[in-house]
C-alpha cells in the first residue's frame, strides 16, 4: 500500500527559488521516492497568476508522487495541516534600505507566518526558513509560534546548507579529494559573511583534511572570505541571486532531517545553550540526523581562533535580535 502524502506548504513559490525547489519536492527527491506530496503554495495576490503558470507546468509533468496542489495568498490555508513548511518568500532588501529596515519588514511577514503555522500546521511540523534574513528570520517565526504553543520549538530552523555545500567544493578543488569522500564539515552561525566555515574535523578517507591542506593563510585569506562572501559573487555573476544551488540546499537540509543524514550536517538550528550559544538563537551548528530527529554533536573543541569567529557571528545574531525584540513582545 502505498504511503498516506505529506503536506509540503512553500512560500515565495513563484520566486525563482521556488521554480528550482518544487519540480524537485514533487518528483520525490526531498521525502523519498515512495513518499506522495501535496503542494500547498503561498505567495503574494499579485504573483497568484504566476503561481498558477507553476502549476501548470508541474502537472505537465505527469509527477507519479504530486498527489495535490493549492495555491493561495492566506498563510492559514497555505500551512493547513503541513508536514514541512519551507519559507522562502522574504522581502528583499530595496535601494537605500538599511539591514535594520530589512528585518523590520521581514519580521512583519515572519512572525505572520509562525503564528499561522502554530495555530494550522501539524504539531510535529517541521519548517526550514531559507528568506534572508533566514536565521533571525526562524528566530521571530519560532518566537511567534511559541506564543500559540502547539508546534515543538526545536522545529524552525534557518538554513545554513548552501554554506556547507559551498564549504564542501571548495575544499574538494583545494585538497584534491572527491566532495563525496569529505566528511565532519561544519559552518557554525549566521547565514551571513561572519559565518565561520570550520574544516578542522574535516576527514577524506581517514586523513585529516586540515593536515592534507595545512595552510593557515588559505583558510584566513581565501577559503572563509571565498564561502562567506559566496552569495555576493554569484549575484555580481549572474545579476540574479543564487537560486537552484538554494533550493538544492532546501531540499538537502529536509530529506536529511526526515531520512536521516550519514555525516555531519550543518543546521542552523535553535540553540540548546550548546558551545556557549544563548538559548534560542538560530545558529549554524553541526548536527546528525536519526529517526526523523536532529541532535548537535557535542564535544568539539573549540580552539582561540575558532573562539574568536563564533563570537563574531554571535555578536551579529544578537544585535540582529536585539532590532527585533520590540515587535516579538
Ligand atoms: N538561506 C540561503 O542560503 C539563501 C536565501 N536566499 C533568500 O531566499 C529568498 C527568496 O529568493 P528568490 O526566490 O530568489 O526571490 P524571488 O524574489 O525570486 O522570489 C520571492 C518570492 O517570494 C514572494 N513573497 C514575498 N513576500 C512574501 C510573503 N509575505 N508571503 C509569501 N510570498 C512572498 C514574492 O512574491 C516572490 O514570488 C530571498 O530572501 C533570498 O535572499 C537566497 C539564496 C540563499
Ligand atoms: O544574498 C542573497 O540573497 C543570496 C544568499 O543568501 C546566498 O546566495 O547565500
Amino acid at each position: 500500500m502505498s504511503k498516506a502524502p505529506m503536506r509540503v506548504a512553500v512560500t515565495g513559490a513563484a520566486g525563482q527559488i521556488g521554480y528550482s525547489l518544487l519540480f524537485r519536492i514533487a518528483s520525490g527527491e526531498m521525502l523519498g521516492k515512495d513518499q506522495p506530496v501535496i503542494l500547498q503554495l503561498l505567495d503574494l495576490p499579485q504573483a497568484q497568476k504566476a503561481v498558477k503558470g507553476v502549476m501548470m507546468e508541474l502537472e505537465d509533468c505527469a509527477f507519479p508522487l504530486l498527489a495535490g496542489m493549492i495555491a493561495t495568498d492566506d498563510p492559514n490555508v497555505a500551512f493547513k495541516d503541513a508536514d514541512v513548511c519551507l519559507l522562502v518568500g522574504a522581502r528583499p532588501r530595496g535601494p537605500g534600505m538599511e539591514r535594520a529596515d530589512l528585518l523590520t519588514a521581514n519580521g512583519a511577514i515572519f512572525t505572520v507566518q509562525g503564528k499561522a503555522i502554530a495555530e494550522n500546521a501539524k504539531e510535529d511540523v517541521r519548517v526550514l526558513v531559507v528568506g534572508n534574513p533566514c536565521n533571525t528570520n526562524a528566530y521571530i517565526a519560532r518566537a511567534a509560534a511559541i506564543k500559540v504553543g502547539r508546534t515543538n520549538p526545536n522545529n524552525y530552523h534557518g538554513m545554513l546548507r548552501l554554506d556547507h555545500n559551498r564549504a564542501l567544493s571548495q575544499l574538494a578543488a583545494k585538497s584534491g579529494r572527491e566532495v563525496s569522500s569529505l566528511k565532519k564539515m561544519v559552518v557554525w552561525g549566521n547565514h551571513s559573511p561572519s559565518m565561520y566555515a570550520d574544516y578542522r574535523f574535516c576527514e577524506s578517507n581517514g586523513d585529516s583534511v586540515k593536515a592534507l591542506i595545512n595552510d593557515h593563510a588559505w583558510n584566513n585569506d581565501v577559503f572563509l572570505p571565498t564561502v562567506g562572501k559566496r552569495g555576493a559573487a554569484i549575484i555580481e555573476a549572474r545579476g540574479l541571486s543564487s537560486a537552484a544551488s538554494a533550493a538544492n540546499a532546501a531540499i538537502d537540509h529536509v530529506h536529511d532531517w526526515v531520512l536521516g543524514s550519514n555525516d555531519w550536517v550543518t543546521m542552523g538550528v535553535p540553540s540548546d545553550g550548546s558551545y556557549g550559544i544563548p538559548e534560542g538563537v538560530v545558529f549554524g551548528f553541526p548536527c546528525e540526523c536519526k529517526g526523523g530527529q536532529f541532535k548537535i554533536i557535542q564535544g568539539l573543541e573549540i580552539d582561540e581562533y575558532s573562539k574568536g569567529k563564533i563570537a563574531i557571528t554571535l555578536k551579529e545574531l544578537e544585535d540582529e535580535r536585539a532590532a527585533v525584540a520590540d515587535m516579538l513582545k
